[in-house]
């Protein structure tokens, strides 16, 4: 069974103009006018269970609202979702026993009380019984070593160890799908880590799947096989990340370090005849040789191993994928081919229902742009 199916995914927000002016202040209080903002615009697209998929793009790009729709926190105005087989706004007593959801901006724990009282607070949101509970809690504060936290009030946590605590509440029931929203959001290093590697570790032992959005490339890079890039509403990229880096990324850097300085004529004369290849002195001893996709490294290395002599390292630059995405970003398209394909498909269509906000999945999530502190 797929666990997301999406089709022809729209959202459209109606938001009230502001006249300038006295006047205009008064003008909207006798007749307000609306500007449309359509913040998704008919996406498709399915995750089978089990997969980890990266969900990126811009500021604006309309991420979270597809992540409010996909739990039901947001009504879509038109098309179709299907999660675990349930329309989330509709089916969502039954729909919410199956998700778990983490906003790295907003929490989900009461502010003034102790991390455990919440957690018991949820498990009868969630019904999970006693024994059950104990046991997945015990599991869960080992891998995550919160066992000095728990009797802590939630304000007095730190970032790190109050999103270690959001992620054991969303998986306190048991979920078999986790959508997550810029989980490592003002982490550092250390603790970015230890969610990654936990994600990895939920993923492959129990097979949940997880729709992650983030602005860290490098949670992309450490979690997901697949990456959707979302431009203004719309899917320019939808696969696998090395194919994007592949397709993307203009060719590959190999830097060589010598025993002395290098001579750059030399060094071209190795590789001549090999289209688009390329060198640069860096400094003293070492030189960059740039190669197009079209070459293939074995055989421009082995035409320098075998004229030049005395080379003491060589190193094989990974593909910056922040700079990538960053070009995508700013083109707006990851290939032509998608583009061509999305305008087929794609183009400006009439609104067919209102759009509105569902009501809380569980507790409060009634305020959409405020953190939602308990207490
Ligand atoms: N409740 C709302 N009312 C009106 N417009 C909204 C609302 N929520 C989002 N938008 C608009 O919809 C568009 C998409 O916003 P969304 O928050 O989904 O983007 P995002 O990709 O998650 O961005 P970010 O990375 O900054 O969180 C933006 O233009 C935003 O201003």
């Amino acid at each position: 069974m797929l666990a997301i199916d999406v089709k022809d995914l729209r959202k459209q927000f109606s938001v009230q103009k502001n006249r300038e002016g006295l006047g205009g202040a008064l003008k909207d209080l006798f007749k307000r006018e609306y500007n449309e903002i359509t913040a998704v615009k008919d996406i498709s697209f399915q995750i089978p269970q089990g997969q980890i998929c990266g969900y990126i793009g811009e500021n604006g790009a309309g991420k979270s609202t597809t992540i409010k729709m996909l739990t039901g926190i947001l009504v879509p105005t038109s098309g179709h979702i299907q999660v675990n087989g349930f329309v989330p706004f509709k089916d969502r007593e039954k729909f919410v026993n199956g998700i778990g959801v983490v906003f790295g901006q907003r929490s989900q724990l009461w502010w003034d009380i102790g991390v455990i009282e919440s957690f018991q607070l949820l498990r009868k949101v969630y019904r999970v019984p006693e024994e059950e509970f104990r046991k997945r809690l015990n599991e869960l504060v080992e891998r995550l070593q919160l066992g000095d936290l728990l009797n802590r009030p939630v304000r007095k946590l730190s970032l790190g160890q109050r999103m270690r605590c959001e992620l054991v509440a969303s998986l306190l029931h048991n979920p078999s799908i986790l959508f997550l929203d810029e989980p490592t959001i003002g982490l550092d290093i250390v603790v970015k880590t230890e969610i990654r590697d936990f994600l990895k570790k939920i993923n492959r032992e129990q097979g949940t799947t997880i729709l992650l959005t983030t602005h860290d490339l490098q949670d992309i890079e450490a979690l997901c096989t697949r990456v959707i890039m979302l431009d203004d509403g719309r899917i320019i990229y939808d696969g696998g990340l090395d194919e994007l880096k592949s397709r993307w990324s203009k060719g590959r850097e190999i830097q060589f370090q010598f025993g002395e300085q290098p001579d750059i004529r030399v060094l071209k004369q190795q590789t001549e005849g090999l289209s688009g290849v390329s060198w640069s002195i860096d400094n003293e001893v070492t030189a960059t040789m740039f190669l197009p996709h079209e070459i293939n490294v074995s055989d421009a290395l082995s035409r320098v191993v075998g004229g030049v002599a005395d080379i003491r390292d060589i190193k094989i630059m990974e593909t910056n994928t922040d700079e990538i995405v960053r070009e995508i970003y700013k083109s707006g398209s990851a290939s032509q081919e998608t583009a061509d394909k999305l305008s087929q498909y794609m183009g400006e269509r009439t609104p067919e229902s209102s759009d509105g906000t569902a009501a809380p999945i569980t507790k409060d999530s009634s305020s959409e742009k405020e953190p939602v502190h308990h207490g």
